[in-house]
């Protein structure tokens, strides 16, 4: 049932996401019967230690499992709707990958890639520099221009990673599925990165997943919080809840772990 314009969309539903793989003959689930919402204009960190399942949730909710694993069971709503993989991607969610430089084609400009995800995206007409180069200047590419004409290896981690974002923005997509978006940077272009994902939400009111095991990114950016251990999210809490009472063992590990590193540190 619709609920409102699905142009607008106000909610993404994971619900009883399933994935699991065959290894050695034995089966083993990854993620277990998850469900989550994420609704516009919040960012909702999803959180665990490595291994838990966060990037299975990504995958198997846009249907992008590596060869070998599958999603068995699940499904997505959007608004209420019930909608293919194939019917997200690109055009109501848009990834951001930790590692930029083993997203983009080597033999492709940045423009081409521009083009490339607005021809999915449907956005018309792809080729039309104008849009690109608003987007590029949006995520701070200031040269734009010249940026459209680089190939991947022509540029740093950091410019590649805010061409990712740019091309979320030109998807036109309401969602955001952040994997680990500034693993890769230092801590410098780390901050700016993150304060760029951050603003993008606040002004055009986007919906971002963000998955990561940084508690400060966590703290930083997050509106809500859900904590995956083994596959199930076991607590999900508003951001400040999560740092102030948390209930779960594996969240108060995560917290404990995260202050510890504080603990000590020069004044
Ligand atoms: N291609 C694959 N085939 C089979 N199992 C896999 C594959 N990739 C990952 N896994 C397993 O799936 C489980 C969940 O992995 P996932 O990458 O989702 O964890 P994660 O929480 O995102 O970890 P990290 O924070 O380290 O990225 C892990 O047990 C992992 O070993």
């Amino acid at each position: 049932m619709l609920t409102s314009d699905i142009s607008t969309p106000r909610t993404l539903e994971i619900r009883g996401l399933s994935v699991c793989a065959t290894r050695r003959g034995h089966h083993i689930d990854l993620v277990r019967n998850l469900s989550l919402t994420l609704n516009t204009g919040e960012i909702l960190a999803l959180v665990g230690a490595s291994g838990s399942g966060k990037s299975m949730t990504c995958a198997g909710a846009q249907g992008v499992l590596p060869p070998g694993v599958i999603s068995p069971h699940g499904h997505v709503l959007v608004d209420g709707v019930h909608l293919a993989p194939r019917a997200l991607r690109g055009r109501l969610v848009s990834t951001v990958l930790q590692n930029p430089r083993s997203a983009f084609n080597p033999v492709r400009t940045m423009f081409d890639h521009a083009c490339e995800v607005r021809r999915v995206a449907a956005a018309s007409p792809a080729g039309d520099k104008t849009a690109v180069r608003e987007a590029f200047l949006e995520v701070g590419l200031e040269d734009a221009d010249t940026v459209m004409d680089l190939y991947p290896f022509e540029m740093s981690g950091g410019m590649l990673q805010r061409v990712m974002i740019a091309l979320a923005i030109l998807s036109g997509a309401p969602f955001i599925f952040a994997d680990e978006p500034t693993t890769d940077l230092d801590l410098i272009v780390q901050a700016r990165i993150l304060d760029l994902l951050s603003g993008l939400v606040a002004r055009r009111g986007l919906g971002m997943l963000l998955v990561t095991h940084d508690m400060g990114v966590v703290a930083r950016l997050a509106t809500r919080v859900a904590v995956m251990e083994a596959g199930q999210i076991v607590e999900e809490a508003p951001v400040a809840d999560i740092f102030h009472a948390p209930r779960h063992p594996a969240t108060r590990a995560l917290v404990a772990a995260h202050l510890k590193l504080y603990e000590g540190a020069i004044a």
